[in-house]
């Protein structure tokens, strides 16, 4: 497991991980969630021992990272795609990753051929696309077989078999006993992926819990209502005592009661309903909810008033567009 005690860095007056603590379990995948900025990276770089604490102590299975003997064997690690000498064959940077951790070299072609690079494997990497990089990042992670596995960012670049594939093999290295971080944008992936979850935001530990949980703590499900009759049905469910919240296209959203006990509301009433479809709070919902104040870059979306004098952001091209 990978475990954290106050964990802290400092780049001059920025905090970047601020007294961390948490603790990352084998057997599940935990997905390490943070809006840009977070900490997130320099988290994981601190357990490779690639940037040195501030204060504050991390451990694999244990021991600090320095201490650890042939650490390849112990923790595998996906950091940024194309870290590696352009003019290498995918083959022999794996062979040298190999060599200096006492790794049998017939190791390289297992690894080759579970990340499906066999056929380019005597190619120099210097030609490789970003998802060829990344699968061959995830080689070497895999190359020491080990217990505990980062992934920052896996499925950058990777077209949909790509992400299928990793999302598959993450869970497996899971399913047999092993640790799986991995940091993601992608909510979608990240809820099909993870079972735990750990948050931060500039820096600080905002959630630590399953991905049900947080879910459910951090975002609203409900079930919407379209009825051409809606005083009748305004009606009935205030004789019930569920409340309703209209919503601006003229439905319905009860938050308190289940569609099946709706649903029978209606029929009893003879109300005509035209949808009753239970609306489940996603993961990212609940991630935009909880950090929506930790986020340091905003973007702009157009809608806000412009400057004195100069036009909104689009608007020449709408006006164009118009023409
Ligand atoms: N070497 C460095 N020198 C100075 N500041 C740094 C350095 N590395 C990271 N930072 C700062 O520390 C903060 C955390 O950065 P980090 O890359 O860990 O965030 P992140 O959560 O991985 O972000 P993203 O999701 O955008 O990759 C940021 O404000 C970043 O600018």
């Amino acid at each position: 497991m990978i475990e954290l005690q106050a964990l802290t860095k400092h780049f001059g007056d920025k905090v970047a991980v601020d007294h961390l603590t948490f603790t990352v379990r084998p057997g599940i995948v935990t997905g390490f969630l943070g809006p840009n900025g977070a900490g997130k990276s320099t988290t994981m770089r601190m357990m490779l021992g690639l940037d040195l604490p501030t204060a504050g102590d991390v451990r694999i299975n244990g021991k600090h990272y320095a201490d650890l003997r042939e650490p390849l064997t112990y923790i595998g690690a996906l950091l940024e795609a194309k870290a590696w000498h352009p003019g290498r064959s995918a083959y022999h940077h794996l062979l040298c990753l190999a060599q200096s951790n006492r790794i049998p070299a017939p190791r390289v072609r297992e690894v080759l051929d579970t990340v499906g690079l066999t056929s380019v494997a005597k190619k120099r990497t210097k030609g490789f696309s970003l998802g060829m990089g990344q699968r061959l990042g995830i080689a070497a992670a895999l190359l020491g077989d080990p217990r505990v596995l980062l992934f920052d960012e896996p499925v950058n670049g990777l077209d949909p078999e790509g992400i299928h594939w990793i999302r598959n093999m993450m869970k497996g290295l899971a399913a047999q006993g092993r640790t799986v971080f991995v940091s993601s944008h992608l909510m979608s992936e990240m809820a099909l992926t993870a079972e735990h979850l750990v948050v931060i935001g500039q820096g600080r530990l905002l959630a630590d819990t399953s991905m049900a949980e947080f879910i459910a703590q951090n975002a609203r499900s409900f079930v919407r209502i379209r009825t051409p009759q809606p005083e009748a049905l305004r009606d009935a469910l205030h004789s019930t005592g569920i409340t309703a919240m209209a919503s601006s296209d003229g439905a319905f959203e009860v938050s308190d009661a289940r569609a099946a006990q709706l649903g029978e509301l209606a029929a009893e009433h003879r109300i005509v309903l035209h949808e009753l479809s239970p609306q489940q709070a996603s993961l990212e919902e609940a991630f935009m909810r909880l950090t929506a104040e930790t986020v340091e870059y905003h973007a702009h979306d157009g809608e806000e008033p412009p400057a004195e004098g100069r036009p909104a952001w689009g608007e020449g091209w709408k006006q164009s567009e118009g023409a």
